[in-house]
Parts: structure tokens; sequence; C-alpha cells
């Protein structure tokens, strides 16, 4: 029980350390991605206190070489989400009437303990499982989250400071209680930072999780258990399952206690289980919080003032770091005639000196895709590109997966706006371009406000002033997170509070005190210190 109004330490950005040649962050990165990629964990599932191995192995991959087994996973099936389910509404009491300085105390650690010791292994972990160069880790596994536990702890005391006012006499306060429940954690395999984030928000606020990472990311998301198990979370808080999607929706979406989903993946997915969550609301104790950031079709329009070289330089790290796998990825761009022989050059001279392969070799710039599947269906959109006459491959075009999942960077021009690559979620290396007439500047926002379903992100750049407020106002819809002459890309919590609208997502903004009000079931008290013993209004006397 707090005895004090505590404050947490002041949260700060974790520095992003450079992995320069000799650098020792870089030795030691190299020598920690060795000797895990020696060894064959044998990975269980963290169900209140037990580690549960079965009897189906499934094989953690690295995809620029899915030859090379990382080990397994145990999966589980329903019985297992059972008791995932059990543990964590077993450990709810304890964990809800613990002070919220222990619960944050916790988390705060973890983060200590993953700026120190553990950053090389979980960014060794997400440069081998999920094939990141180690920028990439280090800006996901270690920077990201890491700041997602201190930002959220800061922003955690500020919502328990959120009390009503008084008037002379009462006492008005303000409880905010925990979900009455478990929380369901599910989570994608692009970012170690959001497997993390997703179910450590949520126990943050006192609640219990159900957290089921995608197949794809087991390998970094076990070494997240382990960190916060050595923080001091205690058993049953957070409860790690591999089961396959379906058969956890369909123990988890069925219960009684299921008080909230805590999503992050694609829009399809998240809409079924909407609909399966309004197909069972009878059968709930409570209405349950729906959290879900999903996909996007981000975009980079350029007003005729732009800077070409700014542009391209947009392009090619806003389509192209992490293989174009973020959420965030600009995947169509929108150039004026004027500018679009320079922005062509730049992009294509820049495409020309990347380098791809594994991320064991700190050259490459481009690393693999994240499986077989993710591969054939970006490989398909290439093909169809280069079958079509409403659009040009300008530069990559190429893949091979017969070691790794590898394609190389493509730069799509098309002269259809609505050309599917223009429209749909690709999640891939591809970027599509349309030029437009430099004087249709107006008409463009328009079109890229209507192409796509999807609200995420969005960058303008414009060295004209009234242009950037023009496209500012116009697209006031279209992004929920929107650029000013930079990159659509690498939002930092604390800074850029993150998510769309539209089919991308509730918005909710991970890594901001707007996604823990979601986690917490506010009660009003009223407390009266001279309670009336008279119900008769001063005005009731004689009617004179
Ligand atoms: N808006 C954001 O903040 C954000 C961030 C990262 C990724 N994303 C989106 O995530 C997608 C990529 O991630 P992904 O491929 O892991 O997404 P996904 O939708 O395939 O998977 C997300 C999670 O849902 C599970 N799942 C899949 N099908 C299911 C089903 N039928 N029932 C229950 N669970 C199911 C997966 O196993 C995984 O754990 C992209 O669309 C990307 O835009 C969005
Ligand atoms: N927050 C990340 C994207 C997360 C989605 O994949 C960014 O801003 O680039």
């Amino acid at each position: 029980m707090a005895t004090g109004f505590f404050r947490v330490p002041t949260p700060v950005n974790e520095p992003v350390k450079s992995y320069a040649p000799g650098s020792p962050e870089r030795e030691e990165l190299q020598r920690t991605y060795k000797e895990l990629k020696s060894k064959e964990l044998d990975v269980p599932m963290y169900i209140g206190g037990d580690k549960v191995y079965t009897d189906k192995k499934k094989p953690m991959l690295q995809p620029h070489d899915h030859k090379h087994i990382l080990g397994h996973f145990s999966e589980g099936d329903a019985s297992h989400v059972e008791q995932a389910i059990n543990a964590a509404l077993a450990a709810r009491e304890e964990w809800a009437a613990m002070g919220w300085e222990h619960r944050l105390s916790i988390f705060l650690k973890a983060a200590e303990l993953l700026a120190g010791p553990w950053r090389a292994r979980l960014n060794a972990a997400t440069m081998l499982g999920q094939s990141k160069n180690a920028y990439q880790a280090e800006i996901d596994s270690a920077c990201e989250l890491i700041d997602f536990l201190r930002f959220n702890a800061q922003y955690a005391t500020e919502i328990y400071q959120m009390q009503p006012e008084s008037s002379p006499g009462v006492w008005n306060r303000m409880e905010h209680r925990p979900l009455e429940g478990f929380v369901f954690a599910l989570t994608p395999f692009n970012f170690t930072a959001i497997a993390g984030n997703l179910p450590a928000s949520v126990a943050m606020m006192g609640n219990v999780v159900v957290w089921k990472p995608a197949n794809t990311q087991v390998y970094a998301a076990q070494m997240i258990m382990e960190l916060f198990r050595e923080a001091g979370l205690p058993d049953g808080v957070i409860n790690l399952v591999y089961v396959d999607g379906p058969t956890a929706g369909e123990v988890i979406f069925n219960h009684a206690d299921f008080a909230g989903i805590h999503f992050t993946g694609s829009t399809g997915v998240f809409q079924n289980i909407w609909k399966t969550i309004g197909q069972n609301i009878h059968k709930y104790k409570t209405y349950p919080r729906i959290v879900g950031e999903t996909g996007g079709k981000d975009f980079i329009v350029a007003h005729s003032s732009a800077d070409a070289k700014q542009v391209a330089t947009g392009i090619v790290r806003g389509a192209f770091e992490y293989q174009g796998q973020k959420c965030s990825a600009a995947s169509r761009a929108y150039i004026p005639s004027n500018l679009w022989e320079d922005v062509k050059n730049y992009v294509v001279e820049d495409l020309k000196t990347f380098k791809m392969g594994p991320p064991e070799d700190f050259s490459n710039f481009i690393n693999a895709v994240i499986d077989e599947k993710s591969f054939d269906k970006i490989a398909k959109y290439i093909d169809n590109s280069k079958e079509s006459n409403e659009v040009e491959v300008i530069a990559g075009g190429n893949y091979d997966k017969s070691k790794g999942y590898f394609i190389e960077p493509t730069v799509l021009l098309s002269h259809n706006p609505q050309y599917v690559t223009m429209c749909e979620e690709i999640f891939g290396p591809v970027i599509s371009i349309y030029v437009y007439d430099e004087n249709n500047f107006e008409e463009t926002l328009e079109l890229v406000n209507s192409t796509s379903p999807y609200a995420l992100t969005g960058a303008i750049f414009s060295r004209d002033r009234y242009a950037a407020e023009f496209a500012t106002k116009k697209l006031v819809n279209a992004a929920g997170n929107f650029y000013i002459n930079d990159k659509p890309t690498g939002a930092v919590v604390g800074q850029q509070p993150f998510g769309g609208a539209r089919a991308s997502g509730t918005n909710d903004k991970a890594g901001s005190m707007l996604n823990l009000l979601r986690w917490v079931s506010a009660r009003s008290i009223k407390e009266t210190f001279v309670t009336p013993t008279d119900y008769r209004y001063p005005f009731l006397g004689e009617n004179k």
C-alpha cells in the first residue's frame, strides 16, 4: 500500500548506440549473435509458474538462412489457453492489490536490465529470428521497448493523479481499477518492442494477461518473458502461449472473464476478432476493451517546391528499412512532374549502393523478409506488375528464396493511380510511385486521401509553407502520424505517439497515456463528511 505520492524517475529516450566499427557495443553484439546462433533452444510456454513443454515442436528459423534453425518451441492447444486463463485469473487479486509503485518498479527494472546486460541478447535474437540489421534491432528491441517501459510508468502515475474536484464537506476520489477479468495480448512478428509492450502496458495497470505472439517472433518473445521474470514479475501475471490464432480465439472470445484485447497485426484478422467479440457480447461480464493497431498504405507526397534529394532519401529509408515490413513503411509516393527525373535518379543511385544479405554482416542494409508465405505474396505482386502495362519496374524486381527469403528493394512506376500496388498493403520492400502534373497538387491530395482504406502514416515534403499547411489540413484524416519534410517511419515513444485511424486501427496511441487509459476502469467515490439527516429543503417552510 502506497504511503506517499511517489514520482517515478523522469523518463528520457534511450540513446541509440552507433555500432560503428571498433565500438564495444558492436563487439558485444557480434559475440552474442554468434553464441545464440550456435545453440538450439527448446522454448517452453509460460503458464503460471510453470514452463510448459509439449510434444508438438515447431522450428524457429532464420529468415536469411532458413535451413539453419535456432531451436524449437512447444506448440500448445486449446487446453493450454484454458490453463493460461486460469493462471491469470488466479494471479489477479494479488496483482491488482499490489501497490502501484511496486508494480511499476518491476517494469522499470526490466527497462534497466534491457538497457544494460540484456541489450545485446535481445538485439541479437531480433536480428537472428526476424532478420533485422543491427541498427533496426537497436531502435526496436532495445530503445523502443525500454522507452515503452519507462514512459508508460510515468503515464501510469499521471493517470493515478487524475482526481476530481471536491465541494465543501465532501471528498471525491477516483480509483483507476484494473479491468475485471483478463486481457488477451496478440502480437505481430515485426517489432520486438510491440511484442513486449502489448502485454506489459496492460499488466502495468494491474491487469493479468494471456499473451500470444506470432510464431515467427517466438524466439525474441521468449527472451522478453525471461527478462520480465528476472525483473521480478510474479507468476501468472503474464502467461505466454504459442497456440494457433483461431484455436486461441475460440477459447478466449467465449470466456465470460474476457475483459479486453490488445492487438497489433493485420486489418483482416482484427476485423474478424471484432466481429467475433460482437457476436459473443452477451457472454461477457463486462464490455471488453478492443484496442487494435493494424495495417497501412502509407504515403509520401511531394510538392513542386520540395527538395528532390530529401524526397528521394525519404523514399529510400521510408520504404526499404527493415525490408518495408513496418506498418508505417512508405509504400506509395506521389511525385510532381518537375521533380520526377531528379527523384528517380537519386533513388536508383541509392538502391545501387544497397547490400543485401544476413544481418551478421553489418554492411548489409537489406536483410530477408520474414517467411516463405510473405515472400511468395510479395513476389506475386512483383510478377503481376511485370506483366501489367499499367506499371513499370524501374528498380529491383528480383527475388530468391533458395537460402533466405531475399527480395530486392523494388520501385514501381505506376501510370494508374489506382493500380493494385498503389492501394493494397504489400508489407515488403516494394514502393509504387505515381507522377502527377505539378499543377495538380490539390487534386493529388484528394487522390492520396481517397485511394486506400487505411490512415496510418503519411508525409508531405514541401519548401512552400502554404503548401505544407494546405496538405496538413487536407489530409487531416488520412494519417494518424503525419510528417512534414521527413519519412513516415520511426516514431519515437514520448515524441510521436503512434497509431492510425480508418482501417488502420482504433488509434489508441501506443506509448502514450491514451493507451493506458484503455486498461483501467475508473470508480468514482464520493464521501460526505457531515451526512444529512433531514430531507427538507430550507425553502419548504411556510408558504408566505
Ligand atoms: N499499426 C501498427 O501499429 C502496426 C504495427 C506493427 C504491425 N502492424 C501490422 O501487422 C501486420 C504484420 O504483422 P503480422 O503478419 O504478424 O500480422 P497478423 O495479423 O498475421 O498476426 C498478428 C497476430 O495475430 C495472430 N493471428 C493471425 N490470424 C489469427 C486469427 N485468425 N485469429 C487469432 N489470431 C490470429 C498471429 O498469430 C499474430 O500473433 C501488418 O498488417 C502490419 O501493418 C501494425
Ligand atoms: N512505430 C513504428 C512502426 C511500427 C509498425 O510496424 C514506426 O513508426 O516506424
